[in-house]
């Protein structure tokens, strides 16, 4: 793999590593030069190659005097010095190096300063020795001496010629030997000082050369680093490291600084160069020599400063170069492992292909071509939908796309409209938000607030609950006061009113009534007194005034608001009792009962009873009970019980209260019409059982319907119990004086009985008579408690419109009127009483002893009697089916 490979190769490519390890352990790099060897003359040294400084010093001396050798000896270990730093040159701070080696061998060269001093000293030992051999030379040819000498003014000839008094001629010799030696010295010194100028020159070009060959290590330098740096980022893309970017950072660093450093060193080198030779004279030598020494101790101190530098930077250096081998042997532990799983996989290909191999040659070929012509057909349906997927695929983004698009246009339409809505809306949720922090305040006060707020109302309320007591007290003793005021207030106006009211009602003229003279209206009323009628009996009129008439016109609700407040005043706990008499098909029937359609009394005072008791019933509770009976020939019987034949006695409660019940009569708890219509169903069904001819029967029979209500008072514990009784009475006509016979006139005798009693009864009570015969009726008896005390009592006299029954109109409203007059005025009523009572029983009394047979005829049952559903004393014709007992 091509990163492997690259890895590989970082380890062949020159680098500053390999540059350093060359100057530590002088192995070179591929492609460096290498270092000098080991022996100095095998060692090729471009520089300063110690052949150089042989032939410089060979040009001055060929053959190699004592002071070369010596010059050479003392120079050697500073070239070799040279040579052992020579390994250095390929690093930034060599320069240096050959400065410290010119240095040495100026230093060599102060000690060949001192060995010339040490030769003089020598010289002027030998002086002794010198005048010796020069009388040799004087002996053996002192002018050969001074020509050889030539111009020198110290030549040894020409001191041998000079020749002076004995005394000074030592002196002058010596002197004149002594100048020979300065000037030999002196052009010793100036060949020296001119091999030194060639050493300088040299030196000069070596160092050009030096700077030249660093330059091009330095170039050489740049592009490893530069390479050195693509290979750091490449390295850092490949392992994604952070530390080789840092290392290749501090790198470049490094190598910017050793940059300024050699560029420091160059300008230095220039300085040297560009620095002029002065002529040479002993003093300006030493000086320049002095300089240079300085010169060159600053020179070693930097080298020395560099050297530190260099050693940190190579510390530096080889821990990155520690750290990239980490790296290379872990890629090459990753190669290493890549290479197993290739050759992993490769030996499993080549399984497989032997495997496949093996398989081929097993199976037939037609097999093998069959599966790979499946194989391929499968291919081939695979691209296509692979390829269709794609296609699908391209599309479904497509329409994402656009849908994106579309819904982006949508959300960015919303996002201006938001930012309107926002900007319209912040200066109201400012606003909000005040209201808020102030709400917030409020809520936080709120507790406190709300105790307060609490512990007032809680005294307030307590306060109002004592008042509301009070007041309730305060209520409860004036209802009852008012209570009390109203029972008294009523029973007064009961009693001016009467405590029996007396109205009449006269029924239509009836297809009953035939037609001709007998069927003629004989009843007129006043228009303006709803009290009068007028009668036309035998062509004379008479009138009498009652409590109320009602014309034919008038309806039974008509009737019933007459009577309303009877009933009502039951509900108050008083006992009521409601009469209709009259003659029979007078229409008693229909006033009580009414019809279906149109009910009477009886019906709609149970439901004024129902609504008034639901009115109450959040303070009083009442239970309403009825029963049913009827009295025929004076004997009563239970309509509603199961033995309608069983004869019912009327006897006086055992609690010694008074009060009389009637042992064996059925009572049925009612809560509604519907129950009372089943109830009457009920007692008419035991009726038309009982009596084959039920038109005669009911019209003989009085007929009673006694509603009992009882009433509590919730918050007073009040208890009060009302009695209506509802009495449906047998006809009243004088059957007696119209002959009747057997059980005709027995029926006439009780009918006359009990309504003779009746009357008793009520002129006795009018009177305040201290008896009261109650016991000479069945009827009256059994009425007792509804008719004496408080008790309110309504007789609605029918009365027959026509002229055939003037008769027996006119006797029913002259028992009406006397009934009414009786509680005019208590004069009268005594006056009136006594005269009714006596002509009535008088009239009454020959009627029951003696009936007449014209009487039978005119009181034959079954006459104008209609249908009356509902009703108790329904006539057969219309009660053809029968109910279900009430439950
Ligand atoms: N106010 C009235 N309006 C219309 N019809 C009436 C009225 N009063 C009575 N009638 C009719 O007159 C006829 C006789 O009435 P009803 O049977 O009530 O008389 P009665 O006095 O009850 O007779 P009986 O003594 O035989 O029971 C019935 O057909 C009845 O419908």
């Amino acid at each position: 793999m091509v990163p492997s490979r690259r890895t590989w190769n970082l380890g062949a490519t020159p680098s500053l590593r390999g540059l350093w390890r060359v100057g530590r352990a002088g192995e070179p790099e591929p492609g460096m030069a290498r270092p000098a060897p080991a022996s100095p003359a095998a060692r090729p040294f471009p520089h300063t190659g110690p052949g150089r400084l042989r032939t410089g010093r060979g040009r001055d001396s060929p053959a190699g005097g004592d002071e070369d050798s010596s010059t050479r000896s003392a120079a050697r270990p500073a070239l070799a010095q040279c040579r052992a730093l020579s390994v250095d040159w390929a690093s930034p701070g060599s320069p240096h190096r050959l400065y410290l080696t010119l240095q040495q061998a100026l230093r060599d060269k102060g000690c060949e300063s001192k060995s010339q001093g040490a030769k003089e000293e020598k010289l002027l030992k030998r002086q002794a020795p010198a005048p010796r051999r020069g009388r040799e030379a004087q002996e053996a040819g002192g002018t050969m001496n001074v020509e050889k000498t030539g111009g020198r003014l110290f030549g040894s000839g020409r001191c041998s010629s000079l020749s002076g008094p004995p005394g000074a001629a030592p002196v002058v010799r010596r002197m004149v030997e002594a100048m020979s030696q300065l000037q030999e010295e002196k052009a010793q010194l100036q060949e020296e000082l001119v091999a030194l100028r060639e050493r300088l020159a040299v030196c000069d070009s070596d160092q050009q050369a030096t700077s030249t060959q660093l330059q091009n290590q330095v170039e050489h330098l740049k592009q490893k680093l530069i390479s050195q740096a693509q290979e750091v980022s490449r390295l850092r893309s490949e392992l994604g490291g952070t530390d080789l970017e840092k290392h290749r950072d501090l790198l470049m660093v490094e190598n910017e600084r050793l940059r300024q450093e050699m560029r420091r060193c160059e300008a230095e080198l220039q300085e040297l160069r560009a620095k002029p030779v002065a002529p040479c004279t002993g003093c300006e030598h030493s000086q320049e020599s002095a300089q240079l020494r300085d010169k060159l101790s600053q020179l070693q101190l930097e080298v020395a400063e560099n050297k530190g530098l260099l050693s940190e930077l190579n510390l530096e250096v080889q821990q990155k170069t520690d750290r990239l081998a980490e790296v290379e042997l872990r890629l090459k532990d990753c190669l290493a492992e890549k290479a197993q799983e290739e050759e992993r996989l490769s030996r499993r290909l080549r399984d497989s292909h032997e495997t496949i191999a093996s398989l081929r040659a097993q199976s037939p070929p037609v097999k093998i071509t069959m599966y790979e012509s499946e194989l391929e057909r499968a291919h081939g349906q695979m691209l296509e939908e692979m390829q269709s997927l794609e296609e699908d695929k391209n599309r479904a983004i497509e329409e994402a796309f656009a849908r994106a698009q579309v819904e982006m246009k949508a959300v960015h339409e919303n996002l201006a409209g938001v930012r309107t809505n926002l900007l319209t809306l912040q200066p109201a949720l400012r606003t909000l938000t005040n209201d808020y922090n102030g709400l917030k305040r409020q809520v936080r006060g709120f507790p406190l607030l709300l105790q307060e707020a609490l512990k007032s109302v809680k005294a307030e309320i307590g306060q109002a609950i004592e008042e509301v007591n009070s007041n309730n007290q305060e209520l409860l003793r004036k209802y009852r006061r008012e209570l009390q005021l109203r029972k008294k207030c009523h029973n007064e106006l009961v009693r001016l009113k009467g405590n029996i009211r007396v109205i009449a009602r006269v029924r239509p003229v009836t297809k009953e009534d035939g037609e001709g003279p007998e069927a003629t209206n004989a009843v007129t009323f006043d228009p303006d007194d709803d009290s009068i009628i007028h009668l036309l009996h035998k062509g004379k009129p008479v009138s009498f005034e009652l409590d109320k008439v009602f014309s034919p016109q008038a309806s039974q609700q008509d009737v019933f608001q007459e009577v309303q407040a009877l009933i009502t005043s039951c509900i108050d706990g008083f006992n009521v009792c409601i009469f209709a008499y009259g003659q029979t098909g007078a229409g008693k029937t229909y006033t009580m009962e009414g019809t279906l359609e149109n009910p009477g009394i009886n019906q709609r005072a149970l439901q004024l009873l129902f609504s008034e008791v639901q009115e109450k019933a959040s303070d009083w509770e009442y239970t309403i009970t009825v029963s049913a009976a009827e009295i025929y020939n004076e004997v009563l019987r239970d309509l509603l019980g199961q033995e309608p034949q069983e004869k019912l006695e009327i006897r006086l409660c055992p609690n010694g209260s008074g009060q009389l019940y009637v042992p064996g009569l059925t009572e049925f708890q009612v809560q509604s019409v519907e129950d009372i219509n089943k109830v009457f169903e009920f007692g008419h069904t035991n009726r038309t059982t009982e009596f084959t001819n039920l038109n005669e029967h009911s019209s003989r029979s009085h007929a009673l319907l006694i509603v009992t209500v009882h009433g509590v008072d919730g918050s007073t514990g009040l208890r009060t119990t009302g009695k209506l009784n509802l009495v449906d009475l047998a006809g009243s006509e004088r059957v007696g004086k119209s002959g009747a016979e057997g059980s005709r006139l027995r029926e006439a005798q009780h009918i006359n009985k009990s309504l003779s009693a009746l009357g008793d009864v009520i002129a006795a009570l009018r009177s305040r008579q201290g008896h009261v015969p109650f016991r000479n009726s069945k009827l009256t008896y059994l009425l007792q408690d509804s008719l004496s005390g408080d008790s309110k009592t309504l007789m609605v006299v029918q009365v027959s419109p026509v002229e055939k029954n003037t008769s027996e109109t006119l006797y029913s409203l002259k028992f009406a009127e006397r009934v009414r007059s009786v509680e005019l005025g208590p004069g009268s009523r005594r006056a009136e009483l006594g005269s009714w009572s006596s002509q009535e029983h008088l009239e009454w009394e020959p009627a029951c002893q003696t009936p007449q047979p014209s009487a039978r005829a005119h009181s034959a049952p079954g006459s104008g009697t209609t249908s009356r559903p509902g009703s108790i004393r329904r006539k057969l014709q219309t009660s053809g089916k029968s109910r279900p007992l009430p439950v």
